[in-house]
């Protein structure tokens, strides 16, 4: 004889347990749930007292309207019992999450399992640990002190409009996505993946935030910015292009980043280049930068 259906403490479900809920059901958390699964909370809630566990609020919410409401629908019960109880609209948007949601949850997912995986420089004893100082190293190549440094050491030693031009749009490009990714790690606050040790050069208080990566916005921007401004062969620009791409794998090598941290990062440089672009600060426009540049 198959064994009755029993919930997660053992319980026996159905006719005889009716007057608890009937979890599973869609209406009751079948969908998922921002707490645990709903299947187990309707199965906790059937044999604890209202309010007695206070790990989740959402839980308090739909406790009440299912106890007041005496049972759940089972299959067979009477008519009387099998239209579905109307739970809180908060509730039932919960229940029901959007085709998107569910998506951008297993990207979620998805993205953290990578990561993880990926991590494989997060620490000296982690499987690839001995290539950590070759990633820090590189991390340095994308800092933007050295960056901004570079660029105001070539600002002073430059002596043609032409070359000025270039490097004060590309100070104003490094200032632009230092403002960029501040603001947006501020407002995301996404916290850094847990295995990762948070022991970066210099960094700013936003950078306890790991969305979007600072490394990646400005690997995809000044790599955007030397391919269109300086002529270099082939080789160099391949270079360039590569080096974008490992800065911004290293990321997540170092356990820093999580993948779409870095691929959000890379598309925000990208677009941060067309700003750039289309504000392009020249001595007819900005003359008052240069003018002032010109006398120190
Ligand atoms: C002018 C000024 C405010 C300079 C600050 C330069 C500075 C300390 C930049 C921080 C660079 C950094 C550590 C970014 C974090 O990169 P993630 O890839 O870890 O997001």
């Amino acid at each position: 004889m198959p064994s009755p259906r029993r919930n997660v403490e053992g319980r026996p479900l159905g006719a005889a347990a009716s007057s608890s809920s009937s979890p599973g059901s869609p209406a009751h958390g079948g969908g998922g749930s921002s707490c645990s699964s709903r299947f187990e909370f309707q199965s906790l809630l059937s044999s604890r007292a209202p309010g007695a566990d206070a790990t989740c609020p959402r839980l308090r919410a739909s406790e009440s309207p299912v106890h007041r409401r005496g049972s759940f629908p089972v299959a067979g019960a009477g008519p009387s019992q099998a239209s579905p109880p109307q739970l809180p609209e908060e509730d039932r948007m919960d229940l029901n999450p959007s085709f998107l949601g569910i998506a951008l949850r297993c990207l979620l997912a998805i993205d953290l399992w990578l990561s993880k995986k990926l991590g494989v420089c997060a620490g000296e004893s982690s499987s690839w640990g001995s290539m950590r100082p070759l990633m820090k190293l590189l991390e340095i190549s994308g800092h933007g002190i050295p960056w901004l440094l570079g660029t105001l050491y070539c600002l002073s030693r430059s002596n043609s409009w032409a070359g000025r031009e270039v490097l004060m749009n590309l100070l104003f490009a490094l200032l632009l996505d230092l403002l960029l990714v501040a603001l947006l790690k501020g407002l995301v606050r996404r916290r850094r993946p847990a295995h990762n040790q948070m022991d970066m050069f210099v960094t700013l208080s936003v950078d306890k935030y790991s969305f979007p990566s600072g490394h990646a916005t400005r690997a995809a921007l000044v790599s955007r910015f030397i391919l269109n401004h300086l002529v270099l062969a082939i080789p160099l620009r391949v270079l360039v292009v590569l080096w974008a791409f490992i800065l911004g794998l290293s990321r997540v090598m170092l356990g820093r980043h999580n993948v779409t941290d870095v691929a959000f990062g890379f598309f925000l440089g990208y677009l941060q280049y067309s700003i750039v672009d289309y504000c392009w600060l020249s001595p007819q426009n900005a003359p008052v930068l240069f003018v002032l540049w010109n006398q120190q």
